[in-house]
């Protein structure tokens, strides 16, 4: 085995983050712990206000944390690490109306690449997620779910080791939220891409994931760990009614409730 399968494409140490706000400190995270093997799927779920958005950003080089480790790829991450992209949920905000879609695609490599080989990476990445001919249009032109998936070619066409997706399909429809998961999944088995997905929805986590993280506390630490065992080749309709879906779906369920009702308890204490 050589080195380089050995070292985890994601490791977190101990990590501990605290806000300071209007001068009273607030504990967010403590002493969250993970590792994700190269090609693999992570889903993190949680009660809303977890910590979930600030661990990713701790791994994306985009929060210092307070304290404890994040490293990609062995490397310690000190800002944005150089393989890993990430995809947000507010498409909206992150594409460039100004710009054309290949140009918008095309943004993170313009310094490392020529202008010709971007452009085949472009129509590379928005073929892989199935957008042939809308290069010359503008983002504002093309669907809010197609906009989702220019995002998601942007990152592809980084040919990141890692990608890191923050409630990457909250704002857009049931259908069109399925097709993208549908396109996740593929990309997913096709490469050897490191996932790691935060999202709300404990369906998506465990139809996406080959682990399913539930961060849980005040301040937050990882309440469990499910490694997601249905068959490769996941399908909307057989893989959801899945007995083993619907068992770890309800366990996750109820570990989420289970953080709910102490959080209501705090409050009315
Ligand atoms: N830069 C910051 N300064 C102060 N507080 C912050 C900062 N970033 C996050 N927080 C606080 O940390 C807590 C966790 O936020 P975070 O966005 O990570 O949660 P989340 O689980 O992703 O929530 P949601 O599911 O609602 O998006 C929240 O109480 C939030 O207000």
């Amino acid at each position: 085995m050589n080195q380089s399968s050995t070292v985890p494409a994601v490791r977190i140490a101990g990590l501990q983050q605290t806000f300071d706000v209007n001068g009273a400190s607030r504990h967010v995270l403590d002493g969250v712990d993970l590792e994700i093997r190269t090609g693999e799927t992570v889903c993190v779920v949680g009660h809303s206000g977890t910590g979930k958005s600030t661990l990713l950003r701790c791994v994306a080089g985009l929060q210092r944390p307070s304290g404890g480790e994040v490293a990609v790829a062995g490397q310690a991450v000190a800002g944005p690490p150089d393989d890993l992209a990430v995809v947000f949920q507010d498409y909206g905000r992150s594409l460039m109306p100004w710009l054309r879609i290949r140009e918008n695609v095309t943004l993170p490599l313009r310094r490392s690449l020529s202008r010709q080989e971007r452009n085949a990476r472009a129509a590379e990445a928005l073929a892989a997620v199935g957008l042939d001919g809308v290069e010359r249009l503008y983002p504002w032109q093309v669907s809010g779910g197609m906009q989702q998936r220019v995002a998601i070619a942007r990152a592809l066409a980084y040919r990141p080791q890692v990608l890191l997706m923050d409630e990457p399909f909250a704002s857009v429809d049931a259908q069109t939220r399925a097709d993208l998961e549908d396109l996740v999944v593929r990309i997913a088995a096709e490469s050897r891409l490191t996932l790691m997905v935060v999202t709300h929805d404990i369906d998506e986590a465990v139809y996406l994931g080959d682990r399913v993280v539930v961060l849980a506390g005040k301040p937050a630490r990882i309440a469990a760990d499910l490694e997601v065992d249905l068959p490769p080749g996941r399908d909307q309709l057989t893989t959801k009614a899945d007995p083993e879906f619907l068992r770890l779906r309800g366990e996750v369920m109820s570990l989420i409730r289970r953080e709910t009702a102490s959080i209501a308890e705090g409050v009315s204490a």
